[in-house]
């Protein structure tokens, strides 16, 4: 590993390395968005050209496939897969309970659909990830751009009623316009700065005519591998309930690095 790599990507680095352990041949793999999940598919494309590791991969981004394709994964769409034997992806924000807060690189709609058609869901993160509650971190709530400032004002109506404490509704732009995702719609940020109870937000945002999706993954992750820049890994497993701590050596491997 490059000597000169932040710590931060060092700990997104073991994370994604050592999810990547879970990963077989003939495996159909999830392959999520993000900074996080970047390294595991620069991993998975090593594994692939130089172990020959044979797997087949489902984006969740138009940017996450062209990287896939790009360290040499076989890219199928979720349609050809119809099910996943595992997905990998980043987080924003996960809980004790392993839920979690998603999208803030405007993913969530094909990752919630690309993990909830999986038999396990592994998340990596660098520790900063790790909360006590959720909703530091603004909800990305996805919407039609048909109406999308009714939208906003049904949400911000629905907040209040919740009695949520904060309740700024901001839309994500990109420069000068709207964000548009993968899917065509927009994305607003919902800052409540903390989530009472996320199961029952999801439900209520999720009936709301003009929303397509939400950022709040409840019991799709089964396990979290957090990354430390020094090297450090820990698992929670939501099964096991157990916390295991390895470390993982830095080591320099100019493979890996070549496609970047
Ligand atoms: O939409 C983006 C995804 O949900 C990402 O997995 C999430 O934002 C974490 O990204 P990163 O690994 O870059 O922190």
């Amino acid at each position: 590993m490059p000597a000169d790599l932040s710590p931060i990507d060092k700990a997104k680095f073991v994370a994604a390395k050592r999810a990547s352990e879970f990963v077989e041949s003939g495996m159909r793999v999830g392959l999520g968005t993000g900074s996080t999940a970047a390294w595991l598919v620069r991993c998975l494309g090593e594994m692939v050209r130089e172990e020959g590791l044979r797997i087949r991969g489902v984006p969740t981004s138009a940017r996450t496939a062209a990287l896939a394709r790009d360290v040499g994964i076989d890219v199928i769409s979720l349609d050809e897969a119809k099910w996943l034997d595992l997905t990998i992806d980043g987080a924003d924000e996960f809980d004790p309970e392993l839920n979690l807060i998603k999208g803030g690189g405007g993913a969530l709609l094909q990752e919630k659909i690309v993990a909830t058609a999986s038999d396990q869901m592994i998340v990596i993160a660098d520790a900063a990830k790790e909360v006590a509650n959720l909703g530091a971190f603004p909800l990305p709530v996805e919407v039609v751009p048909f109406g999308w400032q009714t939208t906003q004002a049904l949400l911000s109506e629905t907040l209040e009623a919740m009695d949520v404490m904060g309740r700024e509704i901001t839309l994500r732009m990109n420069g000068e316009r709207p964000y548009v995702t993968d899917e065509g719609n927009y994305i607003v940020d919902l800052h409540l700065g903390r989530i009472g109870n996320a199961r029952q937000l999801a439900l209520i945002l999720n009936q709301m005519p003009g929303v397509v999706e939400n950022g709040l993954f409840v019991d799709i992750c089964d396990r979290v591998i957090v990354g430390h820049g020094d090297g450090r890994i820990e698992l929670r497993d939501i099964n096991a309930g157990t916390v295991t701590e390895d470390r993982m050596e830095f080591v320099e491997d100019d493979n890996l690095f070549r496609d970047l």
